[in-house]
């Protein structure tokens, strides 16, 4: 992924059907049995297990334009992490590209930071992981601290804190390098309410300079307060993508009737969002053409640009 200056101003990251896929080893029976015996025979012999092809997005497109906060939501495994991974460039798309306007600084709860090391030690860590100067680092400490309002136990060593608290860091220290393009990952799901008002403010102040803002969240509720924008994922797959109260709407209505065990009906609520949805077509020129600028649209299923 490169950053891209040529993009109209307003639009902060591309994504032009992204597939994502892995390979990866699996000991279901049934997969043993479905090959031929010759097969079978010469996987025992090297000790290799049957694999199974796992698709995490299967064409994904979308546009983030400044000053937009964008809701994730989407059950376990249906993309939303390797998403984020895609935006910040982590993971190589097998199809698709993605583009953006400058690096995305990507906070999910297991950024690397050491926990051995005390919170203050990882303070200056992170920032200087991020590419700032140390006296950069130096100069953000103080707010990075206030941020993430640990009080005394930012002393102490990481391993010691909760689940909460380490997110809490982790949020304060990705922010800190007001970076234009931030992907966050569940980290505010685990703050108490003190915490996410000050996240909450935090990721308003990155809009308001005309950044936007990736939210990964379980809790549609959290989507719907702090993001403007949401995309359901299913399977890989862009359910919808609008208003983030519509969608967080929409996404728990199903999710609970799923819960709930009425699969007909869950499974017809799918059905009617995807018909509902709007498909977004990202055309980004090739770089060698001399113009990267992503042409999009937003298209009704079936209709033309
Ligand atoms: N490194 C990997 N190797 C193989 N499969 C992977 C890998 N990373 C992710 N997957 C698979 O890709 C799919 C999407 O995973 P992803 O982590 O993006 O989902 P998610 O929506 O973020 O899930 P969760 O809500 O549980 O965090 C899942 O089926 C997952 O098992």
């Amino acid at each position: 992924m490169a950053p891209s200056d040529r993009f109209p101003a307003e639009v902060q990251v591309a994504v032009d059907d992204v597939h994502v896929r892995y390979r990866t080893a699996s000991d279901d029976a049934t997969l043993r049995r479905g090959l031929p015996r010759w097969q079978r025979a010469a996987n025992r012999l090297v000790g290799r297990e049957p694999t199974v092809l796992v698709r995490a997005l299967a064409g994904v497109s979308l546009v983030a334009r400044a000053g937009e906060a964008v809701g994730v939501v989407g059950l376990n495994g249906s993309g939303k992490s390797t998403l984020l991974r895609v935006i910040a460039g982590l993971e190589t798309p097998h199809r698709g590209r993605v583009r953006a306007r400058s690096a995305p600084v990507l906070l999910g709860v297991n950024a690397a930071l050491l926990p051995e090391l005390s919170g203050s030690q990882n303070v200056r860590l992170g920032c200087l992981a991020m590419g700032m100067t140390p006296d950069e680092a130096e100069a953000a400490y103080p707010q990075v601290v206030e941020v993430a309002g640990i009080g005394p136990s930012i002393h102490r060593p990481m391993k010691t804190y909760s689940s909460g608290m380490a997110a809490r860091l982790k949020f304060a220290i990705a922010a800190a390098s007001d970076p234009q393009i931030l992907l966050i990952d569940e980290a505010l799901a685990t703050g108490d309410a003190a915490f996410r008002e000050r996240s909450e403010e935090r990721m308003n102040h990155l809009r308001r300079q005309a950044g936007c803002v990736f939210l990964v969240s379980h809790a549609a509720k959290t989507i719907e307060e702090t993001c403007t924008r949401a995309i359901w994922l299913h399977r890989g797959h862009v359910v919808t993508d609008g208003p983030a109260y519509d969608v967080a709407q929409a996404y728990r209505w199903w999710a609970w009737n799923l819960a709930k065990g009425q699969t007909e009906t869950a499974a017809s609520l799918l059905e009617d969002a995807f018909r509902q949805g709007t498909d977004t077509r990202v055309v980004l020129a090739p770089e060698d053409a001399g113009s990267a600028v992503p042409r999009h649209a937003r298209l009704r299923s079936g209709g033309s640009v």
